[in-house]
């Protein structure tokens, strides 16, 4: 792919026109046209032919042929940029596709938020404490997380470094799963840290022991043991800075068309998905593959317009629409929204995310999330598709491989007494890496029960 920057900076920039929610407002606007400057000089952090791959797996998924896993951190963070960190997010999601796909015998589409998830939408622009009101904090590709009105203030400079974090991250994940860390034959030695001391790790364990029969079984009919080395796995996160994104939107040299190569696939929030205002206007302009997500108050014709915006050509694998309903509203409100996008004949890609829609603040003040309540919203999502005859595309999630206490119960109980131990997210709360397993193998057996 050749970079053409100038032709970019055009067609890419037609948002500019636009109203755009959850912008920072930049102090320093010389400063932020210099950093636009240097970014649109940077080279891809992905390349167009890698984004067209994904669309192609989303269109399998679209297709009812193939389960999205997508998951990762609410927000990343500039000192989370080590090799731990990103390994133990990797291998939480390589065990969890490991037993979505034996256990519920489909091809798992692997997508981390992750290498760019570093900015966030807010509820409000202020935070007070103890009587002192700041600016909130935005994610670290904006300001600073510290309570100081210094650090409090974007700066554009945050953008940069966005860019090198997430290539740091990249290169180590497209190490990982290149490199053999990531190959088939390793699933104990993902879990060995783990599997004494968890009811989730006990079970991989025992699925792992199958996986092995298997491939030994597969290595003794001729299968080529070199075809497990190395798994597929993309990158993607909320598109929520428009003036870094579109600063990494180039033209396919193939092709001619835009492509936001910050990642493979983006995806538009909740609080930015108007269709009259910027996010959804620069959405529209590049060819990744994009992840509307859909709240519980998404009416039938919004979703048929994001159809007729984003897909015009209706292509499967290009739209992904990223349910958010909360556990108490999916049941009613999803039904009406798939009935009338299979009536319009589009195909897409239906994914619950069972993580927003379910926030409250605990009585400590930590804002949570019960297990139990991610579970009931993945199952109405299921249950609404089976009663439709429409396939349940795929989960995203919110989720660390560290041992966090940020969302309560699980296998491995999490109390909200214990949410104090270890609540180290920026912003919303994870899922931690037992959970997570657990999880997995709970919507593996509503797939298959499907
Ligand atoms: O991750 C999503 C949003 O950024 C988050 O839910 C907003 O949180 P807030 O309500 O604390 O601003
Ligand atoms: C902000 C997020 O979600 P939503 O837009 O659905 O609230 C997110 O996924 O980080």
């Amino acid at each position: 792919m050749t970079v053409n920057a100038k032709t970019s900076a055009s067609a890419g920039n037609t948002w500019r026109n636009l109203p755009a929610a959850q912008q920072p407002e930049y102090p320093d606007t010389e400063a932020l046209r210099a950093v636009i400057a240097d970014l649109e000089s940077y080279p891809p952090l992905v390349f167009a032919g890698e984004c067209d791959q994904l669309r192609a797996r989303m269109a399998a998924v679209a297709k009812g042929e193939a389960f999205l896993l997508q998951g990762g951190d609410c927000a990343e963070a500039f000192d989370g940029v080590s090799a731990d960190q990103i390994r133990n997010k990797l291998k939480t999601l390589l065990q969890m596709g490991a037993v979505l796909t034996y256990a519920a015998s489909v091809p798992v589409v692997k997508v981390g938020r992750i290498a760019g998830q570093y900015s966030k939408p807010r509820s409000k622009p202020n935070e007070t404490r103890d009587g002192v009101t700041l600016p909130v904090y935005r994610g670290d590709s904006v300001n600073g997380f510290d309570f100081t009105p210094e650090s409090r203030i974007p700066d554009p400079e945050r953008l940069k470094r966005m860019y090198h974090a997430s290539a740091s991250t990249l290169n180590l994940v497209r190490a990982f799963t290149t490199g053999g860390y990531a190959d088939l034959r390793q699933v104990h030695a993902w879990n060995q840290d783990f599997v004494r001391s968890s009811p989730s790790g006990q079970r991989y364990e025992q699925l792992a022991r199958e996986i092995d029969n298997a491939l030994h079984f597969m290595h003794a009919c001729g299968v080529d043991p070199e075809e497990f080395k190395t798994v597929e796995f993309f990158s993607s996160h909320e598109a929520l800075l428009l003036d870094y994104e579109s600063a990494l939107t180039r033209v396919d040299s193939r092709t001619g068309r835009l492509y936001d190569v910050s990642a493979h696939m983006v995806w538009i929030g909740e609080r930015t998905r108007q269709l009259d205002h910027a996010h959804i206007e620069f959405a529209s302009r590049i060819s990744n593959p994009i992840g509307i997500k859909l709240g519980p108050t998404t009416t039938a014709e919004e979703a048929l317009q994001y159809i007729e915006r984003l897909d015009p050509e209706r292509e499967p694998g290009r739209l992904t629409f990223i349910v958010r309903m909360g556990a108490d509203k999916v049941r009613d409100k999803l039904p009406e929204l798939v009935e009338k996008v299979t009536a319009s004949g589009a195909t897409v890609a239906w994914v619950t995310d069972p993580m927003h829609g379910n926030t409250f603040e605990a009585a400590s003040g930590h804002k949570t999330r019960r297990f139990d309540d991610v579970l009931d919203e993945v199952k109405g999502f299921f249950e609404v598709h089976k009663a439709l005859g429409t396939h349940p595309g795929g989960i995203h999630v919110e989720l660390t491989g560290d041992d966090v206490t940020e969302c309560v119960g699980g296998g491995d109980e999490i109390f909200v007494d214990d949410l104090h131990q270890r609540y180290e997210t920026a912003c919303d709360p994870r899922l931690n890496r037992s959970q997570s397993l657990d999880l997995a193998f709970l919507v593996a057996e509503m797939y298959r029960d499907q």
